[in-house]
């Protein structure tokens, strides 16, 4: 089995566009696109293998060298600051990491006056980075999705989360305040892989390169 290559890809948003891309450099993974539950599928011919995870988990799949390649959001690396090496920005999956609070708030506040603020967010991790290094103290509330619901229930005044179209906050009656970070798709390597399987690893990297 060690002479495959294992690529953790993650189901979800960046699916499709993932199986797209390796499509173009001759790696066909279109299997995962079927509606099947199996998890692992295995391409004998080209040595390769594919495992569907969460996006969440591809950082944890990839640094402990149960996938070699993996496919992730800038986001969860930098919630999770694992220790993999990360050759490559895929270009797709774009949006942004920022501060949002009610339009009414944002009306007549002053972030550069925050001294203590609470912050419900998916992403603790990066919020708490991003205040400390501005001196501000946070209180976290850690929530798993439709973080946008927080601040019109009073859980707290703001959140961190990612936004793409707006949709969302603004259908929430949200705006943005702060940009933490601009995010896409990241192509991430096992450090030990990149060593032992290193000219196939490196093929990869180069013919998705040419790509993006
Ligand atoms: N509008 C968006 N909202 C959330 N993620 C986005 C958006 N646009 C692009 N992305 C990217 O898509 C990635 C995967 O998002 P997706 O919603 O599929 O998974 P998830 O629900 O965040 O993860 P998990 O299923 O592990 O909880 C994100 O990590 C982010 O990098
Ligand atoms: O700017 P927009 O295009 O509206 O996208 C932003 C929204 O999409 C994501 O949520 P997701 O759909 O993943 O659901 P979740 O709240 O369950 O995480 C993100 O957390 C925002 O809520």
């Amino acid at each position: 089995m060690n002479d495959y290559i294992t690529i953790a890809i993650p189901k979800g948003r960046i699916l499709e566009e993932s199986v797209e891309l390796f499509k173009k450099i001759g790696i066909d993974c279109e299997e995962l696109l079927s509606k099947s539950r199996k998890l692992i599928f295995e391409n004998e011919a080209q040595k390769m293998r594919y495992m569907i995870v969460r996006a969440t988990d591809v950082p944890t799949y990839v640094e402990y060298g149960a996938a070699d390649l993996g496919i992730v959001g800038k986001d969860t690396l930098m919630e999770q600051e694992k220790d993999v090496y990360e050759p490559l920005d895929l270009k797709f999956g774009y949006c942004r990491m920022m501060v949002a609070e009610p339009a009414g708030l944002a009306k007549d506040d002053d972030p550069s006056r925050w001294t203590n603020i609470r912050i419900a967010t998916k992403y603790p991790h990066v919020a708490e980075k991003y205040f400390a290094a501005k001196g501000v103290q946070i209180e976290l509330i850690k929530l798993y999705g439709s973080i946008e619901l927080a601040p019109l229930v009073g859980l707290s005044e703001r959140i961190v989360d990612l936004v793409s179209t707006g949709e969302t906050l603004k259908q929430n009656g949200l705006v943005e305040v702060e940009t933490i970070a601009e995010i896409t798709t990241r192509l991430i390597v096992n450090r030990a892989s990149l060593k032992t399987k290193n000219s196939r690893i490196t093929e990869i990297i180069q013919g998705l390169e040419k790509l993006v």
